[in-house]
Formats: structure tokens, C-alpha cells, sequence
């Protein structure tokens, strides 16, 4: 049970007199029984549907022990209740971030697989999988955010399942794996490291493909490119590069 904080009146269509409170309870759910009374209770309980299992026992003649309530028992009756318990939920939220790289060097012909599309080009990328490396370095950061090893520990690349394969599945895999602990995908943002090929053509269909294959809406994905002014390996278009960060929410587990 539980004290009455509030001021307690009769009411019709208008506020009627003040009931004294201090000696009234809010009797909560779940309540705990032996079952053998409960049956007994239950048996000999004929009007409407009782609110509660203490009216049941005690309208039997049993005497009900009463214990301390606990606010976080509330009941989850109206769609308030779920709000409330939503928000409440969300507080036991924690922001965690994780960050992913890849590279993947040009050979053979295109097109290549960039955020999970087919961007026309002369060279293709070399992998084990289809070498998207915009959805590896998203895997690994959503894997990073959860503490969850990298894309190589779920994905061997010395495993034959995964020649050839599309990189959706990793990407899907991870947030699966979050989604499994109860995280929340807050945002996805990655940025393309190369001179060629121009991604701007390609940026709004591969932020829809990554916003499909990740369960999340368009506004929560971001997918940018640069070039790196000719210098290093991006610079002497010897292959391409992408960073992600992955920003989740997710429950303490202690
Ligand atoms: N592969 C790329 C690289 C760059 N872009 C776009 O060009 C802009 C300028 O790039 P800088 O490296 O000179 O900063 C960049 O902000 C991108 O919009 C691209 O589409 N594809
Ligand atoms: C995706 C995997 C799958 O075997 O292989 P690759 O396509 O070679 O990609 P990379 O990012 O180099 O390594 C991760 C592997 O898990």
C-alpha cells in the first residue's frame, strides 16, 4: 500500500466535500496470496469482477497483511500509464557513441557498392564480401556503441559463408544485436573518403537504402564525402575510405 498524497474529495460534476485522507491507502498491484486461500477466496467470490484480489480474499473473511508499495509498481492501465513509463525509461537511458573506419582498395572493373547501392564506375573495390565499405564502417561503429566486438569477430574474413556477400547483412546484424539489449538508434553519420567516384549523385539514394536496411527513419542517417586533396592512398585513387559514428541509447546493465 501507499500514503494518499494529494487531497481527496467527493465529487459529481462539482468538487463536494474533503475526505480525510490520513487514514485511507492506495492498495496496489500485483498483491501476493497463498494459493490455497486464493482458490478458497476465488470459490466464494459470486458478484461483478472484483478490482483487486484483497477485496476477493477479504469479502471470504481472510485478514490481508499489508507491505510498503513501491512507486515504480505502478499500473500500466491508460495510454498515460505507458507514456509516463516510457519517459521513466527513457532516463535510465545512456547516450554511447561508437566509431568505425574501413578501407577497401580499387581493382578490377565497377560499379561498387557504396551504402548499400551500386555507384557506376571503371574500377571496383576489392573484399571478401561486396567490400561496401560504408556499411562495414557503419557496422563497426553501432558494434563499437554497444561494446559488441567488430565486424570481423561476427563475420570472419576467413569464413567462405561470407565471400561475396552483401554487406546489408552486417549492418542489419548490428543493429539487430543492439535492438536485442533494448538500445535505441538514435543517429547514423558517415563520411566517404575519396577522389572518385563523386558521391553527390548517389548521396540521397544511399542515405534512404542505409535509412531501410537499419530499421530508422531518413533524418536519423547521414552519409557525407570528401576528398583528401590528392594526398595519401584516397588522394592517388588507390581505394576508398569511410568513417562512421553511430549515436545509441542503452540501459544500465548493472
Ligand atoms: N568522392 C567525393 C568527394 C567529395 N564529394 C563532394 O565534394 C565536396 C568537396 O570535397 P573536398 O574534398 O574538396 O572537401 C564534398 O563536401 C562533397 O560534397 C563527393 O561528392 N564525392
Ligand atoms: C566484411 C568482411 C566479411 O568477411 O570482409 P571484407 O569484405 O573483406 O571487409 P573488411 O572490412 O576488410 O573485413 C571485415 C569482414 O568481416
Amino acid at each position: 500500500m501507499l500514503p494518499i498524497g494529494d487531497t481527496v474529495a467527493r465529487a459529481s460534476d462539482r468538487l463536494a466535500d474533503l475526505v480525510e485522507r490520513s487514514n485511507l491507502v492506495r492498495v496496489q498491484t500485483p498483491q501476493a496470496f497463498r494459493l490455497e486461500a486464493l482458490r478458497s477466496a476465488y470459490a466464494q467470490w459470486q458478484t461483478i469482477a472484483p478490482t483487486d484480489e484483497t477485496t476477493v480474499l477479504r469479502a471470504a473473511g481472510m485478514e490481508v497483511a499489508a507491505v510498503a508499495g513501491d512507486l515504480s509498481l505502478e499500473k500500466l492501465t491508460t495510454p498515460a500509464d505507458f507514456e509516463r513509463a516510457e519517459q521513466w525509461l527513457a532516463s535510465r537511458m545512456i547516450p554511447r557513441t561508437g566509431t568505425g573506419f574501413d578501407v577497401h582498395a580499387f581493382a578490377g572493373e565497377g560499379p561498387v557498392m557504396l551504402g548499400g547501392i551500386a555507384v557506376p564506375h571503371n574500377r571496383g573495390l576489392a573484399g571478401h564480401s561486396d567490400a561496401d565499405v560504408v556499411l562495414h564502417a557503419l557496422t563497426d561503429a553501432l558494434l563499437g556503441a554497444g561494446g559488441l566486438g567488430d565486424i570481423g569477430e561476427h563475420f570472419p574474413p576467413s569464413d567462405p559463408q561470407w565471400k561475396g556477400a552483401s554487406s546489408d547483412r552486417f549492418l542489419r546484424h548490428a543493429i539487430d544485436l543492439l535492438r536485442d539489449r533494448g538500445a535505441v538508434i538514435d543517429h547514423l553519420d558517415c563520411t566517404i573518403i575519396a577522389e572518385e567516384p563523386k558521391v553527390g549523385p548517389y548521396r540521397a539514394a544511399m542515405r534512404a537504402r542505409v535509412a531501410e536496411i537499419a530499421g530508422l527513419g531518413l533524418d536519423q542517417v547521414s552519409i557525407k564525402a570528401t576528398t583528401t586533396e590528392r594526398l595519401g592512398f584516397t588522394g592517388r585513387r588507390e581505394g576508398i575510405a569511410a568513417q562512421a559514428v553511430a549515436s545509441i541509447r542503452m540501459g544500465l546493465s548493472r
